[in-house]
């Protein structure tokens, strides 16, 4: 049967919102029902279609987590066991997980551990802070000694629960961190992201853990801030941070005193003293002058305000791996249950709680610093002498380390002339350098 065309006020009532109800016949309302039907068909249709497109995004989101997830499955757990297991003859290995593994000190301690037959585990998130290739290329050092480094963040609470559920680490050697004194101008959220906030997440999992590993991590020198007195001791005052950085590190100082006084956490604290040698960081002078000299480029040499020369006590990296070690070493087990919910974790009495200076005990100013390079790289620097900016930089630093000496046999051994020299001897191998000339 031929269907009557639909009138026009049958398609679009006369009043907006208003359809003529009393001209609603039998045969209207068979095509009011049909058309009911189709619809209720169409509904259900997009239903089934909106159900399916989400269980598939579901389905895409669940496997690209997965097939994206650097770790997690039997395999990896494998490795970390393996990778954390001591080979030492004595059967004294501890079991370390080094947070920042990839990182400059991170990947001396983890190699040092290494070396002496401690089981290492390392954990980085190889950040863009500076080339991550650098860190590519520690990392294949690391596991060309049997190092397995874990891509992941301190962050990410469901990682470090798992790595400490796979392991009963001994330690947690915890040097991952947004550094840098004067970047904090540009990117403060990273140093509150690292610092304070991958911090507790560590502190959190480590206070969970059972058993509770020691800690012992990286705070830094620049806590002394503005401090005038020489040489700075650890019962100096800190409270006049000249950096967001240091303020991240001092606060990081007394976030790791509530974990030690509540859970019995052991606790470490390592002021490290502007640590330089080879596989440096980029963003460090040393390392950028020794760049911009080779490549002819200025070098920018800052000043106190009044002409005085800025120092620093620059600290080789083996004296403070060497610190590191002696500080996994001495310190005690932590005194906490472990086991998590909510204040379930109740410490079985005080747990031991140190700070120690890492330096060098002999400032050297920042011209000697690029004279010194200058004859190792027998080149002339191109320097641009200007006033220290503001931007949260200190004038000096030098270390008073009898306390280090005394507790953990610190005893610097390397002065600047001599780890500058292996320094620029690792860069111009690293980099493809013959003498000043780049080996293309
Ligand atoms: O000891 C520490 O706690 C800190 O040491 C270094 O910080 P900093 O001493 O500022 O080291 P550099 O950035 O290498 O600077 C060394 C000296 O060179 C100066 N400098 C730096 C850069 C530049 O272009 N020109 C220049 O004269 C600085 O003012 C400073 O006096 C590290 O970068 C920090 O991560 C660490 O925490």
């Amino acid at each position: 049967m031929k269907m009557r065309m639909l009138e026009e006020d049958e398609l679009f009532p006369s009043t907006p919102g208003k359809v003529k109800i009393e001209r609603v016949n039998h045969r209207q309302f068979h095509r009011c029902f049909a058309s009911t039907s189709t619809m209720f068909l169409w509904a259900l249709f997009l239903v089934a279609l909106t159900a399916s497109y989400l269980s598939f995004q579901s389905f895409v989101d669940t496997s690209s987590r997965y097939l994206s997830a650097s770790w997690g499955g039997l395999h990896w757990e494998k490795q970390i066991r393996a990778s954390a297991q001591p080979h030492r003859a004595d059967a004294a290995g501890i079991s370390v997980l080094v947070t920042g593994a990839a990182g400059f000190v991170g990947s001396h301690v983890s190699l040092a551990l290494r070396r002496r037959g401690d089981g290492v585990v390392g954990l980085d998130n190889f950040n863009s802070y500076y080339d991550p290739s650098l860190k590519k290329a520690r990392k294949s050092l690391l596991s060309s000694h049997g190092v397995f480094v874990v891509e992941g963040d301190v962050n990410d609470d469901k990682l470090l629960a798992k790595l400490l559920e796979v392991v009963d680490f001994t330690h947690v050697m915890h040097l991952a961190a947004q550094a840098g004194v004067r970047y904090a101008i540009e990117n403060p959220a990273s140093y509150v992201h690292s610092n304070i906030a991958g911090l507790v997440t560590l502190l959190e999992a480590c206070k969970s853990a059972d058993p509770q590993p020691a800690i012992v991590w990286a705070s830094s020198s620049s806590v002394y801030g503005l401090n005038e007195k020489v040489p700075f001791s650890e019962s100096d005052r800190t409270d006049q941070p000249a950096s967001l950085y240091a303020a991240t590190k001092k606060a990081g100082e007394e976030i790791t005193h509530t974990y030690n006084h509540i859970y019995g956490l052991s606790i470490t604290g390592l002021r490290f003293f502007t640590v330089y040698g080879p596989w440096g960081r980029p963003d460090m002078a040393y390392f950028s002058f020794t760049r911009n000299i080779l490549q002819g480029k200025p070098i920018t040499v800052y000043r106190g305000k009044d002409h005085s020369d800025l120092a620093r006590d620059f600290t080789y990296i083996d004296d403070i791996v060497k610190g590191c070690l002696a500080s996994l070493d001495t310190a005690e087990k932590s005194t906490g249950g472990g086991g998590g919910g909510s204040g379930g974790v109740k410490k079985k009495g005080p747990a031991q709680y140190r700070i120690f200076n890492l330096g060098n005990t002999s400032p050297v100013t920042v011209p000697t610093l690029v004279s010194i390079l200058e004859r190792h790289l027998r080149m002339k620097a191109k320097k641009n002498v200007v006033e220290m900016p503001g931007n949260g930089d200190v004038p000096f630093t030098h270390a008073n380390i009898s306390y280090a000496r005394a507790e953990l046999g610190y005893k610097p051994t390397t002065n600047l002339d001599a780890g500058l020299g292996k320094f620029v001897k690792w860069y111009l191998s690293y980099y493809g350098y013959t003498r000043g000339r780049k080996n293309v």
